[in-house]
């Protein structure tokens, strides 16, 4: 609040400000033509070296004061981002209800939960070409229309097929809302603040889907309908961003490309609180231009495919993208009821709050990424976050892997004539009964020790039962009767709680953001759209790869085994974020195109190697060959 109003006080003494630049002379204008002539990484070095008030990141927060009305697009915008969180995150609890109340087999659980990330990647995709035709603003209306319609259906549905339909109408939302979010934060925001404010759309992700959690919890208790008002609760955010963005001005940016020169200025004017915007209009104008002779000829994806520096940072987004998603996030948030239940949690309302619990943790995490994004860069951030993800992630498989080797033997095998065809009848021990998705552990205690364990199959319609015997009221302590599906009992489950928690610690911070953030600013303007839907559609396949293989991998690979395949992707990534991430942070989006002159895999490095890339009237902007080392 403070901050806020600090910021909005510095909006009114910009005017102060220039009034007095002008009187000094042209100080300004010197400062600027330096920094043409230096690099990007010159730039940035100058950031983090001197905290003298000359420095070119000082000179431009001073020029972009940071008006309230940044905050309101940026919060309106992000509930996009929310809605996001909330239907990929709300669908778990409305399936424990809906599948009793609609008899819904495995087959029609998977497709109601996988049919919304499906849609989502091929909207995002299209999303692209949507965005460079009508503005990303109207493609948020968009968004939010369908956002609405989706949970008007979801809400009044009265059979599986219309609930299929809703999930598929909200997924098409999802998908368009998180490519074109990103991009309109970043486009609307000063410099200095754009990684902060893209960063706030993965918090309102985050945020959305803990917000997810606590309704599945909250409308669990109502066993029957308590679905509706889960699915149906989105409508609200879908409608106040919708109403919200009735209101709101269009990107600049798009306005500019499309020749309305008039109504970007107004625009631009407006979103930096009136102060004089005639320095960043001439540089977005001037950089369009030069676009526009860089740009060649053909589709736009042909057109990045062609040009070296786009072709690099589509590349490095879709790569970025790709990682966040093989170090097995949603598996993991997914698979935490279970791993919490691994830890002793017996009770199912009490497993529902606990994973509430760890995606409250996955948005107080993010919230350190949004603080940290602006002091330290996204490519530390990015590189700390990755590393650590990959450590906890063989935290997790190592917890996994001492339970399995202790995991408990079948000592107890009931002689019920509907058991002689089931396979689970077969397992010795509980790790291959739980690997078995028809099957489960049945067991007592004596103290802590398991006794008198059979393996039992699981019943269909509802996994927290045993389909025949002992454990077909699932677990019943007072009995002192033990059902444990997907997991088995053991004392090593503090090191797969250790590894959870360190994992989201890792993660979300960096991870889980930077992949967002990076690719709404790493585009020259006419491949923003494009490469941002390509991106946001790697993410969104390779999220739907994962969740719908994991069992699948589980089952060969043993827990223990998928989490260190994760933990091997992810120190892949770490290779790539080192050798293919630049550092963004204080650059303006026009000078981004620079940071990919050179080979891909020098794009970390800084220091001696280094282009000089000086726009002044032309296309002057360097391809490989044109490359120079700056000795
Ligand atoms: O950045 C987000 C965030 O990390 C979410 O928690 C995750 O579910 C999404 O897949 C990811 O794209």
């Amino acid at each position: 609040m403070i901050s806020r109003c600090f910021l909005c006080d510095l909006g009114d003494n910009v005017h102060k400000l220039q009034r007095m630049e002008e009187l000094i002379g042209d100080r300004r204008f010197v400062e600027d033509e330096r920094s043409l002539i230096k690099t990007p990484y010159d730039v940035q070095a100058n950031n983090q070296e001197h905290d003298s008030p000359t420095s070119t990141h000082q000179i431009r927060s001073v020029q972009h004061s940071s008006p309230c009305f940044i905050y309101t697009l940026a919060f309106f915008s992000a509930l996009g981002g929310f809605l996001f969180g909330y239907d990929t995150g709300v669908v778990s609890g409305a399936m424990l209800l809906l599948k009793r109340e609609m008899n819904l087999s495995s087959l029609w659980q998977e497709l109601l939960v996988s049919i919304t990330v499906g849609a989502a990647a091929v909207s995002s995709l299209a999303g692209g070409y949507l965005n460079g035709l009508f503005g990303r603003r109207v493609c948020i209306l968009l968004a939010s229309f369908i956002f609405s319609a989706g949970g008007i259906i979801l809400s009044v549905a009265h059979n599986k097929e219309v609930l299929l339909c809703g999930r598929l109408t909200v997924g098409l939302g999802i998908g368009i809302a998180s490519m074109t979010v990103p991009v309109y934060i970043a486009e609307v925001s000063p410099s200095e603040l754009r990684g902060q404010l893209v960063t706030i759309n993965t918090l309102f992700i985050t945020g959305g889907q803990f917000v997810a959690s606590v309704v599945d919890g909250i409308f669990s208790y109502l066993p029957h309908d308590g679905w509706r008002y889960m699915l149906g609760l989105s409508v609200v955010p879908a409608a106040l961003q919708f109403l919200g963005f009735l209101f709101l001005p269009e990107s600049p940016r798009w306005l500019l490309q499309k020749g309305d020169t008039q109504n970007a200025r107004l625009v631009l004017s407006r979103i930096r609180g009136g102060v004089n915007v005639d320095e960043e209009y001439e540089s977005i104008r001037s950089s369009i231009e030069e676009e526009k002779i860089d740009a060649g000829e053909g589709p736009v994806l042909w057109r990045i495919l062609t040009f070296a520096p786009a072709r690099r940072a589509l590349i490095v987004g879709c790569g970025l993208q790709m990682f966040q998603q093989l170090s097995g996030i949603n598996t993991v948030m997914y698979y935490s009821a279970t791993i919490l239940q691994m830890s002793g949690v017996q009770d199912d309302q009490m497993a529902i709050w606990l994973a509430a619990a760890t995606a409250f943790t996955n948005f107080l995490f993010t919230l350190v990424g949004v603080w940290l994004v602006e002091r330290v860069g996204r490519r530390k951030l990015s590189l700390g976050s990755i590393l650590g993800t990959a450590v906890s992630l063989m935290v997790l498989a190592a917890g996994f892997l001492l339970s399995a080797q202790a995991s408990p033997p079948v000592t107890f095998h009931p002689n019920e004539p509907s058991l002689h065809n089931s396979t689970c009848i077969t397992y010795g021990f509980c790790e291959s009964c739980m690997l078995n998705p028809d099957c489960g552990f049945c067991y007592g205690k004596n103290g802590t020790a398991v006794v008198e364990s059979s393996c039992m199959p699981v019943d269909a319609a509802n996994t927290e039962a045993a389909a025949a015997g002992r454990c077909s009221n699932g677990t019943q302590e007072s009995a002192g009767v033990f059902w444990a599906y997907n997991y088995c009992p053991t004392s090593y489950s503090w090191i797969v709680l250790l590894g959870l928690i360190l994992y989201l610690a890792a993660f979300a911070p960096g991870m889980g953001p930077m992949p967002w953030t990076v690719n709404s600013e790493i585009y020259p303007l006419w491949a923003r759209s494009t490469g941002n839907a390509c991106s946001a559609g790697v993410n969104w396949i390779c999220n739907v790869l994962v969740s719908l293989t994991f069992l699948h991998v589980a089952q060969y690979l043993t827990y223990y085994g998928a989490f260190f395949l994760y933990s091997g992707l992810a120190l892949l990534g770490f290779v790539f974020v080192v050798g293919c991430l630049p550092e963004t942070k204080g650059l303006r989006l026009e000078e981004m195109e620079s940071l990919f002159g050179r080979q891909l895999c020098s794009c970390g490095a800084g220091g001696s190697q280094s282009v000089h890339y000086i726009r002044v009237n032309g296309g002057n902007c360097r391809s490989d060959e044109d490359v120079t080392d700056d000795e």
